[in-house]
């Protein structure tokens, strides 16, 4: 393949991944197979050792006791031995025949042992070196990845000034025509057209397994030991968190419920390959530059305060907050719903507060393989970012003013921080705000991420959308370095 042909290079890999993918399962039956063998061979060995044993008490019998159960008969004691006689001879090549084949047994045994531990040193390779192609694949669609996706209007279909392109999925167009004052008083019409491409745009149509099926493979990247963090940007009512919460339906459940479907079942598959994960998950939420526990189930008098804090070894952690070890999909969605009831308690004191807070949901994955000594550990992590409207429309005042300065302010320095590390600045201004200091692990050359831009279609939109596009744009255009695995 030339060097510039990336799109060739991610099919080969897509088609080595797929013959690995077979070959593992073709070699977890076989597995399976040798493994019903061997318990089959097993019991045979058990109960030839037993017949064995039978028959050397019977054959000790004889020999103690010649023509005990003749004693009483009337056959003539000569008769009798040479009965005895002919009985332990046969009993003597049974024993021996049954030696025999307990010593072919054994060797099948020994044989089937080394056949199953060659097989699982080729799966571990197998696994180590899908990983290795998928990460690939990753780096050569890009580290940081950015979707757009446009909302259904209120009554269905999509709004005039939207265009998609239908050929390639990558494209869209806001278009508008305005009228304008010309000479002598009479108007006269401008068009004005917008296009920008990203990695994906999805129309008002596509569902949310569609959606899924695109951040799969960055979940995947999570449990193979990279950071991962995907969040939605846009404007209020755009469709953030129904992109990444969704609703109550099986199959409108959103990216955070999918992704934590996906990892568990992923983590259990890799348990049969000596993986063991443990996971951490927390859920936060960041409000005039406050943080605030959304998993906290104290009296709301005693609600401690939270610092965000940087170990040695690079590590964010947050003071106070709940860090709650789970291990099945249903415990992470049961605290989903606390951090749900959590937000919507916050809400109902303060209209609106959701749409003006950015929320952070993060699983923490450390996975142990004991018998390779091989370990890795990632944060995935899924933001659903406050609205993006810009300061003019909303006309605020007050407290509406010092909430839309925060989130202007932690939105721009969220695209900052990414333009920095496109840039490889030597400083990447984390610190501005609370938002990217917290998601300085998930951000940057460690790491894999993924944006959502979410358009609301309404034609009084226009300009919001506008904003948002370029934003993302922006992000688009960024080129983040290579994401190194957490291994050791
Ligand atoms: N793709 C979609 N298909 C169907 N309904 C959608 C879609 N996207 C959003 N909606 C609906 O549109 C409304 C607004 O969406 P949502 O609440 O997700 O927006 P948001 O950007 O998160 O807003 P906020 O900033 O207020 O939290 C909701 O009723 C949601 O169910």
């Amino acid at each position: 393949r030339h060097a510039w042909d990336l799109k060739g290079k991610v099919s080969d890999m897509e088609d080595k991944i797929r013959n690995y993918q077979t070959r593992v399962k073709s070699v977890n039956q076989e597995n399976e197979v040798l493994k019903g063998s061997m318990a089959h061979n097993q019991t045979k060995v058990v109960e030839l050792e037993e017949q064995l044993k039978k028959l050397e008490g019977q054959i000790m019998w004889g020999w103690l006791l010649p023509g005990r159960e003749f004693s009483r008969s009337r056959v003539s004691r000569p008769t009798a031995a040479s009965c005895v006689q002919m009985k332990l001879s046969v009993q003597e090549s049974t024993l021996a025949r049954l030696q025999a084949t307990l010593r072919d047994t054994e060797e099948q045994v020994r044989s089937l042992t080394d056949t199953v531990a060659q097989q699982s040193e080729e799966l571990h390779a197998g696994e180590m070196e899908r990983r290795r192609l998928h990460n690939t694949i990753q780096e050569l669609k890009g580290n940081i990845r950015v979707f757009c996706r446009v909302r259904p209007l209120q009554g269905g279909g999509l709004s005039k000034h939207i265009q998609l392109a239908a050929s390639n999925n990558k494209m869209i167009t806001l278009a508008k025509t305005e009228e304008v004052s010309a000479r002598r008083s009479k108007t006269a019409e401008t068009h004005k057209s917008y296009n920008f491409s990203f990695d994906r745009v999805f129309g008002p149509g596509a569902s949310q397994q569609e959606v899924f099926d695109e951040i799969s493979l960055l979940v995947q990247s999570a449990l193979d030991g990279y950071n991962v963090c995907c969040f939605a940007y846009g404007q209020t009512g755009s469709g953030k968190t129904f992109t990444m919460e969704g609703g109550e339906f099986d199959d409108s459940r959103g990216c955070i419920p999918r992704a934590v479907q996906q990892v568990f079942r992923a983590a259990e598959k890799l348990g049969a390959q000596g993986w063991e994960f443990t996971f951490t998950a927390s859920f936060v939420e960041i409000y005039n530059e406050t943080l605030r526990d959304l998993l906290y189930t104290g009296k709301g008098s005693k609600r401690p305060e939270h610092e965000i804090r940087k170990s040695a070894s690079n590590e964010v952690t947050i003071t106070n907050l709940s860090y709650r070890k789970v291990s099945t999909e249903d415990e992470v969605l049961g605290l989903i719903a606390l951090a749900n009831h959590n937000r919507a308690t916050a809400q109902t004191a303060q209209n609106d507060r959701s749409s003006r807070s950015h929320s952070v949901f993060q699983l923490d994955i450390e996975g142990v393989n004991a018998g390779r000594e091989v370990k890795c550990k990632s944060t995935l992590c899924l933001v659903d970012l406050a609205g993006s409207e810009r300061m003019v429309k909303s006309q605020s005042q007050g407290e509406r003013f010092k909430e839309m300065t925060a989130i202007n302010g932690s939105l721009s320095n969220l695209g900052i921080v990414i333009s920095a590390l496109a840039n490889k600045e030597s400083h990447i201004p984390y610190r501005n705000s609370k938002l990217t200091y917290l998601l300085q692990g998930c951000l940057g050359g460690n790491s894999k991420t993924l944006m959502f831009v979410n358009v609301a279609p309404e034609p009084d939109s226009f300009g919001e959308t506008l904003n948002s596009l370029r934003f993302a744009s922006k992000v688009n255009d960024c080129v983040i370095g290579t994401a190194s695995v957490n291994r050791k």
